[in-house]
């Protein structure tokens, strides 16, 4: 996936944000979008997935979960399973007997002692996972998390990860600040947003260059 020219200002101020900024995200595969607090990671993910318009022609089709969706305590999480993947699947009563053909093990794990329960009863990261775990399942090119593992024990960032990893076709963007999350795998691309532009490094390009640049260098230690 390339991204060409990109120029971008916010609506309400003057100065230009993105300017003409060009690169690749590894398609299909695992991008970490990385930076500093504030350097525009959410920004650029709003705009690649056309939550902010601007002069890139968008040629794929996204999924984007940059927040976590506000739900009725009262709703169950087979409702919000419903609501998420009912209409994908077309299916008008989603069971787990009929959701098990479809997910992978990890995900029905996390899910099946969660199913009946009530979203008000869950715990924070609960809901997040089950929300995170239900948006993987929906087919899309293009999947952009934003910082899906904080608040995430790292049990279920396996999780996580184990169902990224069960749809290898799809392009991922992965905003994190941490680490681990690039550890985890041994193929990907990182994407280091600084001072409005985007520098790319493969692996062993990403860990060399830990070496000599503090921000990096910072990142990497942090685990
Ligand atoms: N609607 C807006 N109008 C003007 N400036 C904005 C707007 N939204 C965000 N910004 C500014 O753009 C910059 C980038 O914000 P953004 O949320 O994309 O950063 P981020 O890299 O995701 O940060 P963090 O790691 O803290 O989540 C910030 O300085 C922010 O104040």
């Amino acid at each position: 996936m390339n991204i060409q020219h990109l120029t971008y200002g916010f609506p309400r101020t003057k100065a230009v944000f993105f300017d003409d900024v060009s690169f690749s995200l590894q398609s299909p595969g695992v991008n970490f979008l990385i930076g500093e607090n504030g350097a525009g990671k959410t920004t650029l993910a709003d705009i690649l997935t056309g939550s902010r318009p601007s002069n890139l022609a968008l040629t794929w089709q996204a999924i984007y979960l940059n927040q976590q969706l506000p739900m009725l305590s009262s709703v169950r999480v087979c409702d919000v399973a419903q609501l998420v993947l009912g209409i994908e699947y077309g299916e008008r009563h989603l069971t787990l007997a009929r959701l098990q053909k479809r997910v992978d093990a990890a995900t029905l794990t996390f899910l099946t002692p969660l199913w009946q329960q009530r979203y008000g009863q869950l715990s924070g990261g609960q809901r997040k996972l089950v929300q995170l775990l239900l948006f993987l399942q929906v087919d899309r090119q293009l999947v952009v998390l934003d910082e899906p593992t904080a608040a995430i024990d790292r049990q279920n960032v396996q999780r996580l990860f184990a169902g990224m990893r069960a749809h290898s076709e799809r392009t991922y963007l992965v905003i994190t600040h941490d680490s681990r999350d690039v550890a985890a795998f041994d193929a990907f691309n990182v994407l280091w947003l600084h001072q409005h532009r985007i520098k790319c490094y493969q692996p062993q390009a990403f860990y060399q260059a830990a070496q000599t640049e503090p921000f990096l260098g910072a990142f990497v230690a942090g685990h």
